[in-house]
Parts: structure tokens; C-alpha cells; sequence
């Protein structure tokens, strides 16, 4: 039985890449001494804060803290106050907030889209207040410098604010009724807005202060909301480290009287999740981040042994890092099953991608290629390729094994033996024999898969699982050489884009 199960009911499924014809306990025992060494590693991190060599942008040794921060304490980074700070962010967010933009990018947008994807689904902006229970609508902007998306989401704050101030002009009710009893609480202890001026709350992350996307998204934001009269607040989520060279964000913050979150020095944007950079998000939609962090602490607690077999992360960095050196499996085709779990495929994309793609001094760029996909929906566009194309990949499946309440599939047209064939069955129950079925699939010809299965989809799990992959990718990076928590490559084009942005500038 080539699983590892934990006491939460967390399973990591290896059967599929650990066997007689994929890797071999040959290739894992090969690798004890680097494996020791990286646990070692591991563990040194854990008490010092130190990873030999790496070193900021600016050249400085900086430390490695992600392992702090499943542990709520008083000297820690999630500390008792911001607990108590986040909570009282989610009453303000509640009671004095239509709307919330969130722009930022890359690690400060990825986290915060997969906990609001998890906890709200695709239709939040179109419940009602109530059926939001009081929650604001949420968009996300700056991740792109996308004209036509940030001019829909400025259309949507429009027509909501002019809805709003139509009923304030009107006294009409949006039921229709003259009822206007102005900020009474209702059955929950959130504050019926409907009746109070429109108001939007514009959350700015970056840790550096100064990324184009983010920056030049929300000053198109700003301007248009105060050209249109709209009531907005600003919230700054940025490295607050220093305030004799403040990020240029940190800047804008204190000249304007804006609160403030930090990104806490030592965390890196992809492994800021578990930090107030997602959190903010968690507690603005009411996501349970205390349970978050219980999950990260319980995947925390399975990750302190050394035996290969008994820590889920360093599992899942050996297999990955003997597939890819050793098998030429250099691709990861990351695959959760669920919609709502695509941006999850997005956040370990940028993980993977920037955090192990890199040079070594002697032996040569070492990477593996992720892949966002999808079930069910990229079994119809990307397994034929999967199962039959090139031999260079990992398939690597997350499964949600109950999820809850089901939609029966109706006998409707019983006429035709294949819809007779799929009634009387809940569309999650297809979508886990999909899964099961594109394993089989794929193990019948000896291509490397796993599977790690999640009891059901909550904020717990959701911890443990994200926590896993923090910690994977560093014993991967230990087992590779390279340096995960920095990224150099991007500054090649950085350099490029900000003549060329000059230029535009003087065309004008
Ligand atoms: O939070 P910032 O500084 O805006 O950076 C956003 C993203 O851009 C990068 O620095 C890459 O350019 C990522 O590492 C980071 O997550």
C-alpha cells in the first residue's frame, strides 16, 4: 500500500510513480544522504531563520521565516494582535463596505484568489447582501494591465453606486417598499447597507511598493472613483520593514493617512499565504483563518521527521525531484478536481515556477515546468497529450473526496441508454470516477502520476495542503541546489520593460 495517510485524514497517494515500473526504491534509497542532509537543512531553518546563500535583491542576507507561520505567538509573525486585528477587519469590511478591489499580482494576489475562490465560489458578486451575509462583493484588479477588465469592473462599481444612490434619493427600498430604517442590524450582526452612500474599499498589495500592474491599476481606480464621486478607503498591504526608505506604497500610506497590513520581512511573496497579505482577503469574506492555520500547523507537525516515507513534503519533493533527474519527467501537470480549485493550479504554478527555475553554478539551469489544468475540464483538452504524448511529465492529482451536498442527475431523457446511463447519480460522484478513471488511465501506461485526497474541502485542509507544497518546494530546492526563495530572472526583463516605458512617456 503506497500511500501516507495523516491523522486528519489528509492521504498522499504515490502508488502511481512508486513502483517496478517507475521509480524504484533503488532510486529513493540512492538518495539518503541528500535527503538527510536537506531534512538537516530543514530543521536548521525551523530554529534559525537561515538558509546559507540566499540573500535579498539587494544583496544583503535575508531570512527564510514561511515556518514560522502556522504558530500564532506572541513574538512570532502571526501574532494574538493581528488575530484580533484581522477579526475587527472583517466587522469594518462588513459593516462599512459595498465593495473591495484587491489589485496586486503574483504572490500578492494568488493566495488571496484561492481562499476567496474556496470560501465564496464564481457567484458571489451576484448574491444579494444577505445572501452574502453582509460580506462586501470582492473583484480583483492589477494583475494584468488589462484595460477592458479593469473598465468592466469600473462599470459594475458604477452601476452599483448609482442603484445605491437612486434608492438613497428615492427612499425607495430595494424591495420596492418605503421601509428605510437607516444602519439597523439585522438577523446576523452585520449593518444593512442599503441605505448608507456607496462605498468601495481598495486594497493595494505589493511587497516591493512599486509593481507597474498593481500601481498604475490603482491609480486608474482612484481617479475614477473620485471622478465619479464614489466613497472609497485605501488599505495598504506592502513591506512596512522600514520607515526611513518606505516602499513607495508605504510612502503613499503614511502621507495619506491609509492603514495599513504588512508583508512580514522574511516571507516571500509565493510563500505569503499563511500571512496578512491573504489573510486580509480571508477576513474580509469571512473565511475561518484560524482553521487555515491549524491545518498549516498539523501538516507543519507531520513535516518534522526525517523518514522519507512519514513526511508528506519531503515525499513529494523526492519522487518529483527523482522523476524529473532521473526519468526526464521535467513537467508538472498540476490537477485539481473542482472548479473552484483552478486558481489553487495558479498559486502552485508561480511557486514552482520561481522558486525552483533557476541557474546552478556548475551543473546547469535546473527547473520543471508547471502546468494549471483542471478536472474535468482539461481531460477534454489537455490528457490526450497526457496519455499519449511525450514521457517528460508528472501528473499530479488533488482530490476532494466528499463534497458535500450533491446534485442528483435527473432520469430526464431515459430514452437514450447513455443519459439513462448517468442518471440517478451526483455530479461530484462523476467528477471523483473521472478523476479515479484519468488514474487509471494513466498508471495503465506507466506515466507518472499522484494523488493526494483532502477528506473534504475547508479551510483546514486547504492549510494542509498549501503548507505541504511550501515546504516541498524548499526540500526540493535543497535537493536541486538552488535557491528557492529568490528570483533573479525576473529582473532581466524588468530591465528591458522600464526603457521601453520611458519611451512611450516621451512619445507623448
Ligand atoms: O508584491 P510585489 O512586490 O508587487 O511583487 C509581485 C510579484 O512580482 C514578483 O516580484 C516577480 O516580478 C513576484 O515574485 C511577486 O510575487
Amino acid at each position: 500500500m503506497s500511500e501516507l495517510k495523516l491523522s486528519s485524514g489528509f492521504i498522499l497517494d504515490y502508488k502511481d510513480i512508486y513502483n517496478e515500473h517507475c521509480i524504484q526504491s533503488g532510486n529513493v534509497d540512492a538518495m539518503v544522504d541528500k535527503v538527510r542532509e536537506a531534512h538537516e537543512l530543514a530543521q536548521s531553518m525551523r530554529r534559525t531563520g537561515v538558509v546559507e546563500g540566499h540573500v535579498s535583491k539587494d544583496g544583503t542576507p535575508e531570512p527564510v521565516l514561511f515556518s514560522q507561520l502556522p504558530y500564532v505567538e506572541e513574538n512570532g509573525i502571526n501574532t494574538p494582535q493581528l488575530m484580533e486585528r484581522l477579526e475587527r477587519l472583517r466587522q469594518y469590511g462588513r459593516n462599512n463596505f459595498d465593495a473591495v478591489i484587491s489589485l496586486g499580482i503574483g504572490g500578492s494576489y494568488l493566495g488571496s484568489k484561492v481562499l476567496f475562490d474556496v470560501q465564496c465560489g464564481s457567484f458571489w458578486n451576484q448574491m444579494s447582501d444577505e445572501e452574502r451575509n453582509g460580506y462586501p462583493k470582492v473583484y480583483f484588479a492589477g494583475y494584468n494591465a488589462d484595460a477592458r477588465y479593469l473598465q468592466g469592473i469600473l462599470t459594475r462599481i458604477y452601476h452599483d453606486s448609482d442603484a445605491r444612490a437612486k434608492q438613497i434619493i428615492g427612499m425607495v427600498s430595494s424591495d420596492g417598499s418605503d421601509d428605510y430604517e437607516f444602519n439597523m442590524p439585522t438577523d446576523g450582526d452585520f449593518v444593512d447597507r442599503h441605505y448608507d452612500p456607496y462605498k468601495v474599499l481598495l486594497m493595494v498589495n505589493s511587497k516591493s511598493g512599486s509593481t507597474i500592474e498593481p500601481m498604475a491599476n490603482f491609480m486608474i481606480l482612484e481617479n475614477a472613483l473620485k471622478g465619479h464621486y464614489i466613497d472609497y478607503e485605501v488599505i495598504a498591504i506592502t513591506d512596512t520593514e522600514s520607515t526611513e526608505n518606505p516602499t513607495i506604497l508605504h510612502a503613499m500610506a503614511l502621507e495619506n493617512g491609509w492603514k495599513t497590513f504588512s508583508v512580514p520581512y522574511g516571507v516571500g511573496g509565493r510563500f505569503s499565504v499563511f500571512t496578512e497579505v491573504s489573510l486580509t482577503m480571508g477576513a474580509l469574506i469571512g473565511f475561518d483563518v484560524q482553521q487555515f492555520l491549524a491545518g498549516a500547523r498539523s501538516m507543519d507537525r507531520a513535516c518534522q521527521t526525517d523518514h522519507v516515507f512519514e513526511n508528506p513534503a519531503l515525499l513529494s519533493a523526492v519522487l518529483k525531484y527523482i522523476s524529473a533527474e532521473t526519468y526526464g519527467r521535467v513537467i508538472e501537470v498540476f490537477m485539481p478536481y473542482g472548479d473552484c480549485l483552478r486558481s489553487l493550479s495558479d498559486w502552485y504554478v508561480q511557486l514552482l515556477a520561481e522558486s525552483l527555475g533557476k541557474q546552478r553554478e556548475h551543473q546547469g539551469p535546473y527547473s520543471r515546468t508547471p502546468v494549471a489544468a483542471v478536472g474535468t475540464t482539461d481531460m477534454h483538452a489537455q490528457v490526450q497529450e497526457h496519455q499519449e504524448g511525450r514521457l517528460n511529465k508528472v501528473v499530479q492529482f488533488i482530490k476532494i473526496k466528499s463534497w458535500g451536498d450533491d446534485l442528483i442527475v435527473p432520469n430526464s431523457y431515459g430514452q437514450f441508454a447513455k443519459l439513462e446511463a448517468i442518471s440517478n447519480i451526483g455530479l461530484s460522484q462523476i467528477l471523483n470516477v473521472a478523476l479515479d478513471s484519468n488514474q487509471e488511465a494513466l498508471t495503465s501506461d506507466n506515466r507518472f502520476n499522484m494523488t493526494i485526497e483532502l477528506p473534504e474541502l475547508n479551510a483546514f485542509h486547504l492549510g494542509e495542503l498549501m503548507y505541504m507544497y511550501c515546504w516541498a518546494i524548499f526540500y526540493e530546492s535543497i535537493l536541486a541546489g538552488v535557491d528557492a526563495f529568490d528570483q533573479p530572472g525576473v529582473e532581466v526583463y524588468k530591465r528591458i520593460l522600464g526603457p521601453k516605458i520611458k519611451a512611450l512617456k516621451e512619445q507623448k
